[in-house]
């Protein structure tokens, strides 16, 4: 008999169910997303060499104890490697150019002042001043990332600065998608009366597109036993892992968890969240199996908390669990509710701490209470909240 699970329960049992180490691994130009294979380790230092911060002078810093002016001996863009400094001479420099042997301090332009070919220090010095040394960033051997850890756009500019654009990254999982219901029309459709259209799907694939996975999008599918079985047949051969939406609830329109237990093997339904409770989850062969609510606000969250953690998990990913950070409510609660809740929140700074504010619609079919949110407030099981008390977010910033 299943009843209503626990969202941790839950959640920690489909990631210990997940299949790991069937993502196969490929040598991959760099994305954004881009799970690493193994270890990177650093080859050279960054920045190569001894460089100038600064668009200035270089010198001896012995040679600017007399204060007297010295002759420009050669002139250093970036790009281009300076001679040896004479004794007794600058040397032009300009942001990011190498510092040239024997020298090792540099002046900044708006502290000198120039009369010919003759410059002047018009400020006091430090020795070693405005040189960012070679291996400042990186230092060759360094351990840069672990096995496991997704591209961030900073992280791609670290390895380009190292030269490497290319890695052993997890292939990208394919994703079947499927709308299921025979009221649902695409944008750019006329509707009829009754007809409503497909949100989810745009909503849905972005999502999984944002995780770095391939959407095999199925379309629509209607609300019959034998549609639903050949679209979930196909989409267990096409695809690492199946997504519905909709038709998972209690009604006879409701085909999807029926054909998932013909074809294979329900292993939930119904979940103590609120939105989400019918969620279901199984395997279609191979295939796990995702049907997530038709409700659009039900199908984000539970995309958010159950499919996006599971879908990085098989990818590698060490930690895929999205953080609730702590916050202030600035709104109560005064009803406790029998399923934890995801409350569309927008958090903002306060003298305080942060402070969260909550959509006046939270009707699992509102999506502008999501778009509208900046994160989820959750209600545990059983808790009433007055203005003030603590609540912990999760940011949907966290969540692409
Ligand atoms: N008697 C009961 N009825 C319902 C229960 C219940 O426990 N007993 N649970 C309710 C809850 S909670 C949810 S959540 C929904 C989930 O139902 P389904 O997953 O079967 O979804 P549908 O019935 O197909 O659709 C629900 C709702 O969402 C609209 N929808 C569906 N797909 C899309 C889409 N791709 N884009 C936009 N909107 C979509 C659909 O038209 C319905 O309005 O069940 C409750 N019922
Ligand atoms: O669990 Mo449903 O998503 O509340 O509307």
């Amino acid at each position: 008999m299943l009843g209503l699970r626990a969202v941790d329960d839950v959640l920690h049992y489909i990631l210990s169910d997940a299949p790991i180490g069937c993502v196969k691994s490929e040598v991959s130009a760099l994305y954004l997303g881009a799970v690493l294979d193994g270890d990177v380790f650093a080859e050279r230092d960054v920045p190569p060499a001894d460089n100038s911060a600064m668009d200035g002078f270089a010198f001896r810093y012995e040679d600017l104890l007399s204060g007297k002016s010295l002759p420009v001996s050669q002139r250093i863009p970036a790009g281009i490697v300076g001679e040896e400094l004479q004794e007794g001479t600058a040397a032009r420099i300009f942001t990011g150019a190498f510092i040239p042997p024997n020298a090792d301090t540099v002046v900044a332009q708006e502290d000198c002042e120039l009369s010919g070919n003759q410059v002047t220090v018009s400020a006091g010095v430090k020795r070693g001043q405005h040189i960012r040394p070679r291996g400042q960033d990186i230092s060759a051997g360094q351990l840069l990332f672990e096995a496991g850890h997704r591209l961030q756009a900073a992280d791609l500019g670290l390895l380009a600065s190292l030269g490497i654009s290319r890695l052993s990254v997890s292939a990208p999982i394919r994703v079947a998608l499927m709308s299921t219901g025979d009221e649902l029309r695409e944008p750019g459709e006329s509707l009829s009366a009754g007809q409503i259209y497909n949100s989810n799907r745009p909503m849905l694939a972005a999502m999984i597109r944002s995780l770095g996975c391939e959407v095999v999008d199925l379309g629509i599918i209607p609300d019959n036993a034998s549609a639903t079985k050949a679209a979930l047949l196909d989409a267990s051969t096409r695809a690492d892992v199946v997504i519905s939406s909709g038709g998972v609830s209690v009604g006879e329109e409701d085909h999807v968890k029926a054909q998932v237990e013909a074809l294979g093997e329900l292993q939930l339904w119904k979940l103590a969240i609120k939105p989400g409770k019918p969620l279901a989850y199984g395997r279609l062969g191979a295939a796990p199996f995702f049907g997530l609510p038709g409700n659009p606000v039900s199908s984000f969250v539970t995309f958010c908390l159950f499919v996006r953690p599971y879908l990085l998990k098989m990818l590698g990913v060490a930690n895929p669990v999205v953080a609730q950070w702590p916050a202030n409510a600035n709104f109560s609660w005064p009803k406790a509710g029998s399923r934890q809740e995801y409350l569309r929140a927008r958090v903002t700074p306060g003298v305080s701490g942060m402070q969260v504010d909550i959509h006046p619609q939270q009707s699992s079919g509102a999506l502008t209470s999501v778009s509208w949110c900046n994160a989820l407030a959750v209600i545990p099981v059983g808790v009433t909240l007055q203005r003030g008390d603590h609540v912990e977010v999760i940011f949907l910033r966290d969540l692409y």
